[in-house]
């Protein structure tokens, strides 16, 4: 059992350059500082990067752990390439968090969430800035496949999409909701059955033709069809009206399996890109994550280790090439808890199918505010 405590030991060092060396080793280091009660200090952050130092949706994010634990956060500001936090106590209620930039509200949530769940009451997050970001979950994508499956770990949250906000504009607004828990559940998801479901939604926000919602939408199913001959598929073509600030356009399309995997693909609009390429983009991704016969895609991979991290009890997961990411998830995890994470390759002979197994003996943190 790791207590939830108030941290009075040394800070633990986190090397912010190692492996993927992005912003990813800070939510994760951050979350499970504020969970575990221990101070931390990250160097080199995003080192390798071609604009090193703290993005603003990291420095919000890290400001929003900050406030969720009573923690004290030294030397963050924009550029900075060396943070210490020092956790204090989860406070559930109301937090805010604002980008002031299109940067994602889905990597706010992702740094806040399991935080959040660790509370004595429930928490009211609310975030502002892009939901539909590039190199981010779309909010689509956080609530229509993060949340059933991190469901399954006993993580329950509502989310109320007020505003949308794209880049570079941002603008908008989530409203999550986060229930408390004791402790997390373990998770098995070994088997990925058949595809059964194919949907999504292409939308076009602001002054942007409707016509290229119907074009992404026309060339994602083409592209789709050329795998998967007997599925329906539906991707509603979209006009975001009054909820949506600024222009934007893009695609998510989600893939459901008998057995309750969700995966995705998606993309958004470029400047000087075709409707169609976006589309195109965005089923080809999602085809190359269900072509393995993993149970989860490759960024839902990487979300899911903090949890695993955190349960109590072993984990399993059934994945694709196991994504630098999540590597990256894993090392930070095994620094700041106890959790034992393993990777076993598995071939399938008579498909040539290769999957890995991420095995997880959890940490079992417990909530000794509720
Ligand atoms: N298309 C996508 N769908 C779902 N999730 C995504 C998608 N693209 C990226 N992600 C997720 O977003 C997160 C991005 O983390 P990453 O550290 O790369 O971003 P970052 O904070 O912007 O940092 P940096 O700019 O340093 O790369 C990961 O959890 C990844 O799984």
């Amino acid at each position: 059992m790791e207590p939830v405590t108030v941290a009075t030991t040394a800070a633990t060092e986190i090397d912010g350059s190692v492996m993927e060396g992005g912003g990813q080793i800070l939510r994760v280091s951050a979350a499970l500082s504020c969970i575990t009660g221990t101070a931390i200090k990250i160097s080199k952050i995003r080192a390798g990067r071609s604009t090193p130092g703290l993005r603003p949706q990291h420095l919000s994010g890290l400001q929003l752990v900050s406030d969720l634990c009573s923690g004290s956060l030294q030397g963050a500001s924009i550029g900075s390439t060396d943070i210490s936090l020092t956790p204090g106590k989860i406070q559930s209620g109301n937090h805010t968090a604002d980008t002031q930039t299109a940067g994602s509200v889905c990597l706010l949530l992702q740094v806040a969430l399991p935080c959040a769940v660790f509370a004595d009451a429930s928490s009211q997050l609310c975030l502002k800035g892009g939901t539909n970001a590039e190199m981010a979950p779309q909010i689509d994508y956080t609530v229509k496949v993060f949340k059933p499956i991190v469901e399954k770990f006993g993580v329950h949250f509502d989310c109320d999409i007020r505003m949308r906000g794209y880049y570079p504009k941002g603008g908008g607004e989530v409203f999550v909701t986060v229930n408390p828990v004791k402790e997390l559940q373990p998770v098995t998801m070994t088997e990925r059955g058949n595809i059964t479901k194919i949907h999504g939604r292409a939308f076009v926000a602001g002054v942007l033709p409707f016509k290229l919602a119907k074009d992404m939408s026309a060339a994602a199913v083409r592209t789709i069809r050329k795998e998967i001959k007997e599925l329906y598929i539906n991707i509603q073509p979209l006009q975001e009206k009054d909820k949506a600030c600024g222009n934007g356009n893009g695609i998510i399309i989600i893939a459901e399996s008998s057995t309750g995997c969700l995966f995705a693909g998606s993309a958004l609009g470029k400047k000087g890109v075709y409707a169609d390429k976006i589309g195109i983009e965005a089923a080809e991704m999602l085809l190359r994550n269900i072509r393995h016969n993993g149970c989860v895609d490759e960024f839902l991979q990487d979300q899911l280790i903090i949890f695993m991290a955190l349960a109590k009890g072993t984990s399993r997961i059934r994945t694709g090439a196991v994504t630098l990411h999540t590597q990256t998830a894993i090392h930070i995890a095994e620094q700041l808890t106890q959790a034992k994470f393993t990777i076993t390759k598995c071939e399938d002979e008579l498909s040539s199918n290769v999957t890995y197994i991420i095995e997880c003996q959890g940490s079992g943190a417990a909530n000794l505010h509720l």
